[in-house]
């Protein structure tokens, strides 16, 4: 009765909602994985110029998720989106190893923006299904992740192709993001956790 009640009001309380900005370099894949999450499918994309937004459902939660264009001359209109983003995705083509400083250089200047002093940063380290992809953990380490001491962040090893490893990446967002909105008074303890900061966990390994 208790489970059959509660399964009843799930359907109809109003779901918790959560901004999602997900930035990363041109060509790191935003876009297939935001339409493989939304569309279960793999579309064919062009370069976006501008953002697409889409709200994906995932365990009760809403997540509205900005899809902003990585191209180096749109990469200035990122900081219009900041605002009130709880999480931060930053798509990193893992199998484009020439480009991953370049990647580290805008994760950190990014991160300097007091807009998004308190978003959680989940990375997907993206094609995994590549043959010459990096593995996670070499991923983690060329973006300067463990250098990252005040901020939750999670490195996860994804493929939008196969939709390997996304669902774990919302289901760390979804634990963590109302985590930190309920814990608000108890953040400090929560940002200092280090198990928390440095899990990484991949698809290779
Ligand atoms: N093998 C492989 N290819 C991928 C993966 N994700 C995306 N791609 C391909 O990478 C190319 C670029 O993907 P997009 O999703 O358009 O990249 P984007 O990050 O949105 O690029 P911008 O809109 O320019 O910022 C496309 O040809 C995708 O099919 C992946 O996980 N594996
Ligand atoms: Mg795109």
């Amino acid at each position: 009765m208790g489970a059959r009640f509660s399964r009843i009001a799930k359907r109809f309380l109003p779901k918790s909602k959560v901004r999602i900005l997900m930035v990363g370099l041109d060509g790191s894949g935003k876009t297939t994985i935001l339409y493989k999450l939304k569309l279960g499918e793999v579309v064919t994309t062009v370069p976006t110029i501008g953002f697409n937004l889409e709200t994906v459902e995932y365990k009760g939660i809403n997540f509205t998720v900005w899809d902003i264009g990585g191209q180096e001359k749109i990469r200035k209109l990122w900081r219009h989106y900041f605002q009130n983003s709880q999480g931060l995705i930053f798509v990193v083509d893992s199998s484009d190893s020439a480009r991953l400083s370049e990647a580290r250089n805008e994760l950190h200047r990014i991160l300097t923006n007091n807009e998004l002093q308190n978003a959680c940063v989940l990375v997907f380290a993206n094609k995994q299904d590549s043959r010459n992809a990096l593995p996670v953990d070499q991923v983690a380490n060329n973006l300067g992740l463990h250098g990252l001491t005040k901020r939750c962040w999670f490195i996860q090893g994804t493929s939008a192709i196969t939709g390997q490893g996304l669902y774990e990446g919302l289901e760390w967002l979804s634990k963590t993001i109302p985590n930190k909105t309920e814990r608000s008074s108890s953040l400090g303890s929560f940002r200092s956790d280090s198990s928390e900061r440095r899990l990484v966990r991949g698809v290779k390994y």
